[in-house]
């Protein structure tokens, strides 16, 4: 009989994971670099943008896993060297993020948005980690010199970071984050659009918001990175979505998932229904229905509802079904319009109730809205019950 060690190594080998515990194996299979070219080998990758195309030099490429720089890179997708650069600026913001969060330095920080009221003396107040994890982003846009503006959830209004740049950024650097300190899996969502050139010659202030103000239709990429038993960053420029596991033996993230594709349907609803008594009629008759295996889908539904948009999100990309917050909650610009862009380039939908998402113009910054995202047949489906946006919004404790 093999022992629990001999065991688990074989495991982990099989599964092709390095941890840090074990010692090192050899070079990691090739079995993802070679799905990921054999998919991708003729196949134009012209987004509906018709910006980035797949090299066909990738077919020569070497062993081992992609990294997200070699997938986005000119062997790869090639999606231009600024935003190569700008990811690399990026990835480099989000590894920080994922070992603050996993960090003891947490309770120093006070992880709660609250933060620590009592400080030493001289001392400043520490930050909470949405606020760092803001600065960390910023910091790393205005380092990377490809970003002209950053809209942050966490921000008043847009910061201008430099002229001529090609990029405008948005981002919720940390959601989830009331969930820290209960170290529940939290999330940093971004999505990249075009600066618009025609609105350069106007006051700062309004160049910025209009520039921040696009519509999700207009994303050139976008994506989540999801902090939990691993760190996974899910991106899509505009070809299909793929995502990237930290492996903390190289620093690297490295595709995992090529290609992902959400199932048509699914068996998983995921809100919050405490607040049942306040959804409009429509939305408690859909969940009485699925629950009861009585919908168009012959299956009782199972519930999942972490609260933390990222980790329900991911959930739902990999098994399906439906995330939804169906009041006005969370922000345009910065959660739905990403993660809807996501969505459809991984098959599946993002809604409000009664309209796709990406279509949807922004007026404000941090506008709200509700959102339903997952499977085509269930978003459909819900969409059928009509009145399933949740106007009452008495405000919730927790
Ligand atoms: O309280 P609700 O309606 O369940 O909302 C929970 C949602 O709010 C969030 O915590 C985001 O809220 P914030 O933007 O206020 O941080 C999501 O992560 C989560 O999905």
């Amino acid at each position: 009989m093999q022992s629990p060690s001999t065991t688990i190594t074989a495991t982990i080998h099989n599964s092709n994971l390095t941890p840090i515990f074990l010692p090192k194996f050899p070079p990691n299979p090739l079995r993802f670099r070679q799905e990921f070219f054999h998919r991708h080998r003729s196949v134009s990758m012209a987004s509906s943008f018709g910006r980035f195309k797949v090299n066909s030099k990738m077919d020569n490429s070497s062993d081992g896993f992609l990294t997200i720089t070699e997938y986005a890179g000119k062997g790869g997708v090639n999606v231009g060297d600024d935003l190569v650069v700008l990811f690399s600026h990026l990835e480099y913001a989000f590894k920080r993020i994922a070992a603050l969060v996993a960090s003891p330095v947490n309770f120093s920080l006070g992880k709660s948005s609250g933060g620590n009221q009592e400080v030493d003396s001289g001392r400043d107040k520490p930050k909470p980690l949405d606020i760092v994890s803001n600065e960390i982003i910023l910091s790393s846009l205005k380092n990377s010199g490809k970003v002209a503006v950053m809209a942050s959830e966490e921000d008043d209004a847009p910061v201008w970071i430099t002229d001529n740049a090609q990029f405008v950024v948005v981002t919720d650097p940390l959601d989830g984050s009331r969930n820290i300190d209960a170290s529940i899996p939290t999330g940093t969502i971004f999505g990249i659009y075009n600066r618009l050139p025609e609105l350069d010659n106007l006051p700062t202030e309004e160049k910025a918001m209009l520039n921040s103000l696009q519509s999700g239709n207009r994303l050139i990429a976008a994506g989540y990175v999801l902090y939990s038993s691993a760190t996974i960053l899910c991106t899509t420029f505009g070809s299909g979505a793929h995502a990237f596991t930290l492996d903390r033996s190289t620093g690297d993230f490295v595709l995992t998932h090529p290609d992902i594709k959400i199932p048509p349907r699914g068996q998983i609803y995921s809100v919050n229904d405490a607040r049942y008594f306040d959804w409009p009629e429509g939305l408690r008759q859909y969940i009485d229905t699925i629950r009861q295996g009585k919908g168009k889908f012959p299956k009782k539904y199972s519930a999942r509802y972490i609260c933390s948009l990222v980790a329900d999100f991911h959930r739902t990309l990999m098994y399906g079904g439906v995330a939804m917050n169906p009041r006005d909650h969370l922000r345009l610009v910065y959660e739905a319009n990403p993660l809807s862009f996501l969505a459809e380039q991984a098959g599946g939908k993002g809604s409000d109730g009664k309209n796709r998402i990406l279509g949807i113009q922004p007026v404000k910054l941090h506008q709200r809205l509700p959102l339903f995202l997952g499977s085509p047949e269930d978003i459909e489906e819900l969409e059928s019950y009509g009145d399933v946006q949740q106007t009452v919004n008495p405000g919730y404790d927790v």
